[in-house]
């Protein structure tokens, strides 16, 4: 799927990222509770003490993909390329610590390419390097992601907007349902969410609420 720039922007409202590790019960059943509930985006990100490796890993993401696929919801494979390329997913999301972007580039073609910015000059290199969209976080502390960078909070979508930035932007990071219109109203085009759907006992009411707050902050 090579959704334009607009599509993407659209996509990015409600971005759920997950792995196993990161739900309270079945992944696939949060995957679908969680749809049911508008997210507009998946990133299967299988990370930290415990994550699926090897076959495991692959059919956990056939599965996820499988879902996403019924509902025309993009599937995004954070940090694994080649998983990305053996499931042919829709696209990959990489760190600055991950695989250059230029030869990512050259290996998905013209499958979506995210990329991670926590200030101004990586996300001016991320552009050159030929993002589709930029991950900026992280917002708020997180427990999820243990080795976070320095907590930037949406000023810094603030000043990559105010340096006449427009590529699709979702913040990333601690948002939760009362954060998220800061993040919108920073200049971001969607929240990317982890624990607070993951870990909630009722992923479809969380999602849902997110969502709403996201559209009232537009
Ligand atoms: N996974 C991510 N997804 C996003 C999203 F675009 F979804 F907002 N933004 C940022 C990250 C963080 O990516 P990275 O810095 O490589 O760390 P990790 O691989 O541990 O996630
Ligand atoms: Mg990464």
């Amino acid at each position: 799927m090579n959704l334009s720039e607009k599509r993407i922007k659209e996509s990015l409202k409600l971005y759920f990222v997950m792995g196993s590790v990161n739900c309270l019960k079945d992944p696939a059943t949060v995957l679908q509770e969680a749809i049911a509930g508008g997210i507009t985006l998946f990133q299967f990100r299988e990370k930290g003490n415990g994550a699926k490796t090897g076959y495991e890993k692959i059919s956990l993401a056939k599965k996820l993909q499988a879902i996403c696929k019924q509902h025309d919801i993009p599937f995004i494979v954070n940090d694994d390329i080649d998983l990305a390329l053996q499931i042919d997913a829709d696209g990959v999301h990489i760190g600055q610590e991950d695989e250059d972007p230029l030869k990512v580039r050259k290996k998905i073609g013209s499958k979506i390419l995210g990329i991670s910015a926590h200030n101004l000059e990586e996300a001016q290199k991320a552009i050159e390097h030929g993002a589709d969209y930029l991950g900026v976080g992280p917002m708020y502390f997180t427990s999820t992601k243990t080795d976070i960078r320095e907590v930037k909070g949406p000023e810094v979508i603030k000043i990559i907007r105010m340096n006449d930035i427009q590529i699709p932007i979702v913040g990333i990071g601690g948002i939760k349902q009362n954060l998220a219109r800061n993040v919108i109203k920073a200049g971001a085009d969607g929240v990317a969410i982890i624990s607070a759907i993951s870990q909630s006992p009722d992923p479809k009411l969380a999602a849902k609420q997110l969502l709403n707050e996201v559209e009232m902050a537009f």
